[in-house]
């Protein structure tokens, strides 16, 4: 069978940068030419996460199984320019850190130790490059300072940032203001408000020529770095670098309250459902089955492939959602096969996969002890797969000669499809569900 491939007309961005894109690609979109120069991040993680009032620090928090720091490495890491990402934590956190290190496989990533205040945690992850001896923390050109705990960040702004602080000396990203802001006495009153289409929101990422806001950190005032919130600021203050600021998209936000985590899942689980694997079995009406349901599946960007083809893995890469259709009597075969596959390259190593194995029934079942025992090999490999990350659902459907009938049955195979990969329930694997 031929890949076909059918595209949703208003896909939506990819904010955390789940989905692969390179910078080269992104570099020619903007125009620009790709970073030539050296690139390092740090990561302020160093705070304890009052607002959020959980006992873990909102980094640590997990969002389908990983904590929030590793998306915003993530977010780093993957891009080849970026050299080195200096995450700072508080001293009693290291070793949780180190462990996030290892069981995520981040690569570029340097554990320092944090402040008592955001701004010493940042001077503390800049000092980090200045100790030449170093070879893990190479002294960079431009240095990124991303908070940790805002895990949406595209490559696209990454860029943006990073050309204008070269050029400029300091960048920034800023949003519009929703509220206005005012000033209050200090009896609770009005004293004045600020008018609001003049002001902004600070946000992050910001960058810097490294020796500039090196060189503002350390003429900081004790002062600054107990109260300050704006690494901008200093650059100006200290070295007189009037910094470019740039609109960035509003998932920039930083996750402060406990709602904050659910909206950060909500996102990821957005950008995970947009697209799709359809792997159909050899015989016609399976093949005929899975053109259907991409026809269906019209807001994902899917691709069908026949089981043949599953063997080349080129497709696995493409997406995070596998739906395996196959004919009762032919077992759930090829599912484990694959699942297989997923833990030797660690594909779901980084986000859940989906596996959605479709039987079609092309008679009337009876229940028989040989579907019972099907049954029961069915939950045993989806209890054991969901230990490596794999969601593994079932859906039953069957054959109808009578248009109408089949038609429904397929509009319910799509819907319930689409709600198992949107909601990646961990609860609900092992079941076959009947469309
Ligand atoms: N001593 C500190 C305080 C804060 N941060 C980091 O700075 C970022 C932005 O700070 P904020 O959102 O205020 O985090 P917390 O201080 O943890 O939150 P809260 O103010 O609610 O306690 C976070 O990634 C936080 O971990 C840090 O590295 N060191
Ligand atoms: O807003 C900011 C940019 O200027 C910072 O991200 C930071 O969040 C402010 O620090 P804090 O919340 O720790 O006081």
């Amino acid at each position: 069978m031929q890949q076909e491939r059918c595209s949703s007309s208003d896909r939506p961005l990819d904010p955390g940068g789940l989905l692969t894109r390179d910078a080269e690609r992104s570099a020619a979109r903007l125009g620009c030419a790709a970073v030539d120069f050296p690139v390092a991040v740090v990561l302020p993680a160093g705070g304890s996460g009052e607002r959020m009032g959980l006992p873990t620090p909102k980094q640590f928090c997990t969002i389908l199984n990983r904590p929030l720091i590793s998306y915003t490495i993530q977010a780093f890491e993957r891009l080849s320019w970026i050299v080195t990402v200096v995450v700072v934590v508080a001293t009693e956190n290291h070793d949780l850190m180190l462990n996030i290190v290892r069981k995520f496989n981040h690569t570029k990533v340097k554990v320092v130790h944090g402040g008592t205040t955001r701004h010493r945690s940042i001077f503390n992850g800049l000092q980090a490059f200045s100790n030449t001896t170093d070879s893990l923390t190479p002294k960079p050109k431009v240095v990124i300072i991303h908070d940790a705990v805002r895990p949406f960040v595209e490559e696209d702004l990454l860029l943006k940032i990073t050309l204008a602080a070269k050029e400029q000396g300091a960048s920034g990203a800023i949003r519009p203001l929703v509220s206005t802001v005012i000033a209050t006495t200090s009896e609770g009153y009005l004293d004045h408000s600020l008018e609001r289409a003049k002001y902004r929101a600070s946000e992050m990422p910001q960058g810097f020529l490294y020796d500039i806001i090196f060189q503002a950190y350390q003429q900081c005032s004790e002062f600054d770095f107990e109260f300050g919130t704006e690494c901008l600021h200093l650059a100006l203050q200290y070295c007189g670098t009037n910094a470019k600021l740039i609109e960035g998209p509003p998932t920039l936000w930083k996750v402060t309250y406990k709602r904050d985590l659910a909206a950060a899942e909500a996102i990821i689980k957005e950008t995970l459902s947009m697209s799709a694997c359809i792997i159909a079995g050899a015989e016609a009406e399976a093949v005929e089955l899975a053109k259907t349901l991409q026809k269906n599946l019209n807001m994902m960007e899917t691709d069908v492939i026949s089981c043949a083809k599953e063997s080349n893995t080129e497709y696995l890469s493409k997406t995070r959602n596998f739906i395996h259709i196959s004919m009762s009597g032919s077992s759930f075969s090829g599912v484990p096969e694959m699942v297989k596959r997923f833990e030797d390259i660690g594909h779901a190593r980084l986000y859940p996969l989906v596996v959605v194995w479709v039987q079609l029934n092309m008679t009337k079942q009876s229940v028989d002890s040989q579907k019972t025992d099907e049954l029961t090999a069915f939950m045993g490999l989806a209890s054991e797969v969901k230990q490596g990350n794999v969601l593994l659902y079932g859906i039953e459907i069957d054959h109808s000669k009578v248009p109408e009938q089949w038609e429904r049955s397929v509009e319910r195979l799509t819907q319930i499809t689409v709600a198992l990969i949107r909601d990646r329930n961990a609860a609900l694997t092992g079941q076959l569900l009947h469309a």
